[in-house]
């Protein structure tokens, strides 16, 4: 067989070959599967949800642990062989399994207790994002994500992988690193290494408006290196927050308060959507800021008698105060904890001042 030939043949199961856009790559390593099934610690009673369930490596084990799987599957090639070969696990593991054929982000979600799977990882970030977003509340979620997308969703303040993502993520749900899983462990291997992840949402949701949660996270990791008084001190940003607390404080006669469980809910599917999450939200992630993405010639120390009018002027020097007086100007977001962010949120939403429209 020529070398050509025999990489084909890798590549294929059963006379069908694996399509790499689909993130077809099969989990082949037996202790991979049962460790995730472990740490998902079901219990007989469970409803598992599963996505992207290929040939059933992990759906034939997850079989003989809980009530009930669903599975979702966008191949049907897959599902003919998933279907196979459950059917000759007999008929009572069989009914425990039902397979929905279809895009899983398109899709309505059934009810379930705990989410496990190897998932395909282009949907990563919309995936997680309506894992978050999802009601009534699971129990948890033992995933297997890009290594790097992983250290992304763990990293704590100073990493260098702290960004958005995490703070996002770490504000909805509590996310462990259950184990490191090389590329040789699939079939065919992919060209990065993998991590499984447990997640666990924080029950109640955090009653904030995440639509300001993260208009603030968007202008902090603009450029997360740089201290808060420069970033707030820049005309644009000072700019945009008066702007937006004089509407608001016009339109507060006419309607209320905009953080209903209605806002958050719709707010979280918004950030389902976001592809922006998806990107790597370093200093050079321009995109996820772009209403704050302030000149490049932008100095470090913005002078606060600036020549932009004294109402400008006044608001800079208020801004300046609010984060003089929470201890934050030399501040920067790379370093800064959950708890720092909705510090600063909660403070200057009592001023008034609101970063989306
Ligand atoms: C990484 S493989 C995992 C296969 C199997 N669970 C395993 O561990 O061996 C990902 C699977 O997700 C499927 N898939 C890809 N995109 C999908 C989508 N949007 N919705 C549902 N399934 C999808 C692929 O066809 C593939 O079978």
């Amino acid at each position: 067989m020529s070398p050509k030939r025999s990489v084909e043949k890798r590549k294929q199961f059963r006379g069908f070959p694996f399509h790499k856009s689909r993130g077809q790559h099969i989990l082949k390593n037996a202790a991979v599967t049962d460790a995730m099934v472990e740490k998902a610690q079901l219990r007989p009673t469970d409803t598992v949800l599963e996505v992207g369930a290929g040939t059933g490596n992990l759906t034939v084990r997850l079989l003989k642990y809980a009530k009930k799987v669903v599975a979702f599957e966008v191949d049907p090639r897959m599902i003919i062989e998933l279907t196979k070969r459950v059917q000759a696990l007999g008929p009572e593991l069989a009914s425990r399994l039902e397979v929905i054929h279809g895009d899983v982000l398109r899709a309505n979600w059934p009810f379930f207790d705990v989410f496990v799977a190897n998932i395909p990882y282009q949907i990563s970030s919309p995936l997680l994002f309506r894992l978050l977003a999802h009601r009534p509340a699971f129990r948890s979620a033992v995933i297997m994500f890009q290594r790097e997308f992983a250290q992304r969703l763990i990293a704590r303040p100073g990493d260098p992988a702290y960004g958005r993502l995490a703070v996002n993520v770490q504000l909805l749900a509590r996310v462990e690193h259950l184990m490191k899983v090389s590329r040789n462990s699939f079939r065919p291997p992919p060209r990065v290494d993998s991590s499984v992840v447990r997640i666990q949402l924080r029950q109640p949701a955090p009653p904030l408006d995440f639509r300001e949660w993260d208009g603030l996270l968007r202008l902090c990791f603009a450029r997360k290196h740089r201290t808060l008084g420069s970033l707030f001190g820049q005309s644009r940003v000072v700019q945009l927050l008066q702007t937006n607390r004089a509407r608001i404080r016009d339109e507060a006669a006419k309607s209320q308060n905009t953080t209903s469980a209605d806002t958050t809910a719709s707010a979280l599917m918004e950030m389902v959507n976001d592809t922006d999450l998806a990107l790597d939200d370093t200093d050079e992630n321009e995109n996820a800021a772009s209403s704050f993405v302030p000149p490049p010639d932008v100095m470090d120390t913005v002078p606060l008698e600036a020549e932009d009018g004294s109402a400008l002027t006044a608001v800079r020097t208020e801004i300046h105060g609010i984060l003089s007086e929470q201890g934050l100007l030399q501040t920067r977001a790379a370093k800064m904890s959950l708890e720092d962010f909705l510090r600063l949120l909660c403070t200057l939403q009592a001023h008034g001042f609101r970063f989306t429209s």
